[in-house]
């Protein structure tokens, strides 16, 4: 028997016996002793489960040995100590594959990031929403904001600082007294100014928000009420355009109209509704519909739940970004899906990375949210880290993905900022450049 050998089978004698000290001392001379195996294929970690040395298995683990390596009968450490019993090491063993992709994830202590469409300058004040003499005070006080839209789409103007800025048109009580009583016109009251609120607790001081859609044909209203005001056309990009206090407003009020643009009649039976708590809820108007029995969230507004993932390399280097057909040219973002019944957010991430670019995902972990008023998602970020690296895109939602390092990324943070703040020159910068060049 070779020197080699021998030291080899005094190594793997050390770890059938459980023997945690000679180990050490082992590795400290000899680091290439971990992986080794002797007869059969067995590695140390292998007979340290095999006979149940739980403190052993832990010095070969936290000298980085391999859990995912196999013996001739193709059982990895796991199998054998599951085979023989050893639950606590197969534990042991399960915990530790992902922990060196886990240690990828950046730290999660940061500070809630200041995220388009997430500000909330008003309180919603849900309690109020049935209280209808209240809520005609509000809507009567010279002071209420009111919001117009039409076709989902809010009335706004150029901004005074920057030219590529919007501004939300904010009317007052005399400037919508008709509308406010339109049949073709839909309420949404919104909350109170949480600004306003704190400086004075009187509920008649309270500063009132409601969103106004109208049906009518806005060339005309545009005339009465304010000629340089106009209906923001697309909303993206066009709502990126808005400040972000005002854009936190939009999301919720959007969200809300869209629902009700596309919930006309009772999901459950298809008959007609009416609306109540101040536009936060449809009630089915027909007698003996079974949503009028208990609660049922067919009744409120919905939200569509959708995972945006940064999908991080096991190099730690790079992170994968993907293309949609019908993104402009030269655009890349993080891939994205929505979740499904009956899913978990983790599973939900695994699925549409897998399905759109065909790569494997260990770790997943939580960012921070963002609403999406487009018509109605909530984006839940998160990072993850992959566990293989070949890509092989979908081809039906997905063009292209690649990897990125982050140099690249970080060249093109600049455009995405420039994008966020609504650039005028967005078309331009998206087309020029790609985060490949
Ligand atoms: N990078 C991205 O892809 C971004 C996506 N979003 C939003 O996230 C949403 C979801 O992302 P996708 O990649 O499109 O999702 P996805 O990858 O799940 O694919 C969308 C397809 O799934 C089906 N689908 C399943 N459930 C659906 C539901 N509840 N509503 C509509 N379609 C459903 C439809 O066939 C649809 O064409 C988008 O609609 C978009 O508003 C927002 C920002 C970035
Ligand atoms: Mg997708
Ligand atoms: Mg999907
Ligand atoms: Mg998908
Ligand atoms: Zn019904």
């Amino acid at each position: 028997m070779s020197v080699r050998d021998e030291l080899l089978q005094r190594f793997l004698d050390a770890a059938s016996r459980g023997d945690e000290e000679a180990l050490s001392l082992m590795l400290s001379q000899s680091r290439e002793l971990l992986d080794q195996r002797g007869e059969q294929g067995w590695s140390a970690l292998m007979l340290t489960a095999r006979n149940g040395h739980y403190d052993a298995a832990r010095v070969l683990l936290s000298n980085g040995c391999d859990t995912s390596v196999t013996n001739r009968s193709g059982q990895t450490a796991r199998d054998v100590a599951l085979f023989w019993g050893h639950r606590h090491i197969a534990r042991l063993l399960t915990s530790s594959p992902g922990h060196h992709l886990r240690q990828l994830l950046p730290s999660t202590d940061t500070e809630e990031p200041d995220i388009h469409f997430n500000r909330e300058i008003l309180d919603r004040m849900s309690d109020r929403r049935s209280d209808g003499e209240w809520l005609a005070s509000r809507r009567a006080s010279p002071e209420t904001v009111f919001l117009l839209f039409h076709a989902l789409s809010p009335l706004v103007r150029s901004g005074a600082e920057r030219e590529e800025q919007i501004k939300l048109c904010k009317l007052r009580s005399a400037a919508v007294q008709e509308l406010l009583t339109s049949s073709r016109t839909l309420e949404v009251f919104l909350g109170v100014d949480k600004q306003q609120q704190q400086q004075d607790d009187d509920d008649d001081g309270m500063v009132a928000w409601f969103a106004l859609s109208t049906e009518d044909d806005p060339t005309q209203l545009l005339k009465d009420k304010d000629p340089s005001s106009f209906f923001l056309q697309e909303a993206m990009p066009g709502l990126l355009r808005l400040s972000d206090d005002d854009a936190g407003v939009v999301a919720q009020a959007r969200s809300v109209l869209a629902w009700h643009s596309r919930y006309r009649f009772c999901p459950t039976c298809g008959g007609d509704t009416k609306v109540e708590e101040a536009g936060y809820k449809r009630t089915c108007l027909r007698a003996g519909c079974r949503s009028l029995q208990g609660v049922h969230n067919t009744c409120y507004p919905r939200v569509d739940p959708v995972v945006i993932m940064l999908v991080l390399h096991p190099d730690g280097k790079q992170c994968m970004l993907g293309r949609k057909k019908i993104f402009p040219p030269g655009m890349f973002s993080c891939l994205a899906g929505f979740v499904e019944p009956g899913e978990t957010l983790e599973a939900a991430v695994r699925r549409e990375v897998q399905e759109e670019s065909g790569v494997q995902v260990g770790p997943v972990q939580y960012l921070s949210s963002q609403a999406w008023p487009m018509p109605s998602c909530l984006m839940i970020g998160c990072h993850c880290v992959a566990v293989t690296t070949d890509i092989k895109v979908d081809q039906n939602e997905i063009e292209e993905a690649r990897w990125f390092t982050r140099q690249q990324v970080c060249r093109n943070a600049a455009l995405h900022q420039c994008l966020s703040n609504g650039c005028s020159a967005v078309n331009g910068c998206r087309q020029n450049e790609s985060p490949n060049s």
